[in-house]
Formats: structure tokens, sequence, C-alpha cells
């Protein structure tokens, strides 16, 4: 369970009373998530989900998430609307914290995703991409090339008690995007986060996305790289290709690759694999003392990795030209 900090009830009840949506009734810390921490407010007016912003949020980047939410949902995507207080403001202080209260979305995470659902995801994603692209506003991508080196760093050889060999592993991998990480690539807001527990169904069909506190602006081709990692491997760290080539397909369907992208794509998988084993390593290193969350596993991106550095065309992720 993901809650960092426990929010005394006359404390909860006061900031939920700024926002005009009726009196509360319960809060529920959320059993999932890693970054930040949710609740799950009913109010007599029904049901919110209130984020108190941790460790890896930059408050200043805070106008950037709000912002793009009430902008994506102004184009029709299914994502979180901030709720604003009287003077119009969706952040407010809470525990000592940011917090802001966003409207809930129906629908279920699915734990086993299907290549159904990886075309779906392929599909919400472009259009994602589609509905971002004239969003005003930029944030740089903290989690890029530039950010992997500080992160290895921080673990350093206890890595090693992770995996043997791994420090020097990853070390070696760094070296190698920082060399040629793929540039000038179409862009624009990307998600970056959108794992199998930020996307919602209602039975088959993809019903909502959430968790935009990684969204930046970056290449179009990484986010698809980030799906391609979270949603097309096996639990055995097996690539299925069938899921790859529903989620390549159901992204072309809106917006197809350049040929740039295409060339990109096993560098942007593979860096990807190792931004996730990084920030992974760097949580699993450092649970803080009493906080109610379950770190991910980095070894599961270690192993996916492994698997980029043997690939050397898009076609082995499912692409069909
Ligand atoms: N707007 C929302 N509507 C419904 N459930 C939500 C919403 N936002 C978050 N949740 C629930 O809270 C969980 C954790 O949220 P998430 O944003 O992924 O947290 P974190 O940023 O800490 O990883 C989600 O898996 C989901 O169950
Ligand atoms: N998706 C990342 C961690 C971020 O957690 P989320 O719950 O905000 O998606 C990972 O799996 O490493």
């Amino acid at each position: 369970m993901a809650v960092y900090t426990e929010v005394p009830d006359d404390e909860m009840a006061a900031f939920v009373a700024r926002y005009g949506i009726g009196d509360l009734l319960s809060a529920k810390g959320i059993a999932e998530g890693v970054e930040n921490s949710n609740y799950l407010v009913h109010t007599t007016r029904g049901f919110y989900i209130l984020t108190l912003y941790e460790k890896r949020v930059n408050p200043a980047d805070l106008p950037f998430f709000i912002e793009l939410m009430q902008h994506l949902a102004g184009r029709g995507l299914n994502c979180p609307v901030p709720v604003l207080d009287a003077s119009g403001q969706a952040l407010g202080t809470l525990s000592g914290r940011p917090a802001a209260i966003v409207s809930f979305l129906d629908g279920l995470s699915v734990r086993r995703p299907g290549a159904g659902h990886c075309g779906e995801v392929g599909r919400a994603l472009a259009l994602l991409h589609r509905a971002g692209a004239d969003f005003a506003m930029t944030r740089v991508n903290a989690l890029s090339v530039p950010g992997w080196r500080p992160l290895a760093e921080q673990a350093g050889a206890d890595a090693d008690k992770v995996s043997p060999g791994l420090a020097q592993r990853v070390m070696a991998e760094i070296a190698v995007h920082e060399a040629r990480w793929p540039q000038h690539l179409p862009g624009g807001v990307i998600h970056a986060d959108l794992f199998p527990n930020n996307v919602f169904f209602i039975g088959e069909k993809l019903s909502g996305v959430i968790d935009f506190y990684f969204a930046c602006t970056d290449a179009y081709a990484y986010d698809l790289a980030i799906c391609l990692n979270s949603w097309c491997f096996e639990a055995d760290s097996s690539f299925n290709l069938t899921k790859g080539q529903a989620m390549l397909a159901g992204y072309e369907s809106v917006r197809p690759l350049g040929e740039a992208e295409v060339a990109a794509l096993p560098a942007l998988c593979r860096g990807s694999a190792l931004r996730f084993l990084l920030t992974r390593l760097v949580d699993w290193l450092n649970v803080p003392p009493g906080a109610l969350v379950k770190p991910h596993d980095p070894l599961e991106y270690d192993r996916k990795l492994a698997f980029h550095q043997r690939v050397s065309d898009a076609r082995e992720y499912g692409l069909r030209r």
C-alpha cells in the first residue's frame, strides 16, 4: 500500500471541505501505487481520489500535471479531472505536503493483459499523444538518459546485493545509451508510465487512464517502448509477439510510426527497461521506515533488458513491415 503520509481525520475533513464536494464520510488509504500517498475519499456527493505528492514529485511540476489532466479531459480523454476549490485552485497543502483531489474513474486494471488489451492500450496511447499535441506547457523528462547515472550512483555497490554484477551491468548499459540515444524523434506530451495498473477497463474496453505524475515532453516512440515493456512480456520474462503486434497495430491505427521511430524502437525499448530497472533498484534499496509500500522487483526489468539487448529490428517486437 502506498501511504507515506498518514493524515489525521480532522485535517482530512478540513481539506475536503475547501473543495465544495460535500461532507467527508470516509477516507481510505489505497492499496496500490508506489509513488504518492493516495486516499479513496467518499463524501456525501460521491467518490474522489485525494493524492499527497511525495518524494519523486517536484512541487514545481505540479501545475504541469494538473493542467495536463484538464487539457486531456477537455479533448475527450477519460482521465482524472482535478477538483477546484472556491478560489479556482486545484493544489493545496495537507499534512505538510502538496495535495489535490481528482475525479474517481470507474473500471478495473488488468493483472494479466491479453492481446486485446494491448491493442486497446496502443490505440489509447496514440490518442493521448494526439490529444496532448496542442498542450502549451512543457516538462523535461527528468528520468531520461541524463537522470540514469545519478540513480545508478545512488544505488552504488548495493546493487550487487540485489543481483551479483548488477552495479557493473547497469553502468555499462548507461554508457551505451549516453553514447547513442536516439535524437530528434517526433515528440510532445507523453504519459511515461502507462503500465497496466494505470489503465482501466470495463469488460474488454479501455475505459480510462490515470497517474500522470511522470508525464513529460519526450519522444512519442519512447512512450510506446514503455508500453511494450510493461504490457507485452509474460511472467517468465519472454516477449509475447502477438501482444506486441496488437499494441503496435493499435498505436498505428491512429498514429503511424515514421521511419526514424521504427529504426529507434529497439534502443528506446532497451533504454526504457533500464529506466525502470534503475528507479525500482533505488526504491528497493531505500524503503522509508514505516511506509506502507511494496516496492516493485527491479530484476524483472533486468531480464527484460537482457531481451532487448539481443533485438536489432522493430519487427522483433511485432511491427509488420
Ligand atoms: N482517478 C482515479 N480513479 C480511480 N482510482 C484511482 C484514481 N487514481 C488512483 N486510483 C487508484 O489508486 C491507485 C494508485 O494510484 P497511482 O496514481 O497509480 O499511484 P502512484 O502514483 O502512487 O503510483 C491506482 O492503482 C488506482 O487503484
Ligand atoms: N510503474 C513504475 C512505478 C511507478 O508506479 P505507479 O504505481 O505510479 O505506476 C514501475 O512499475 O516501476
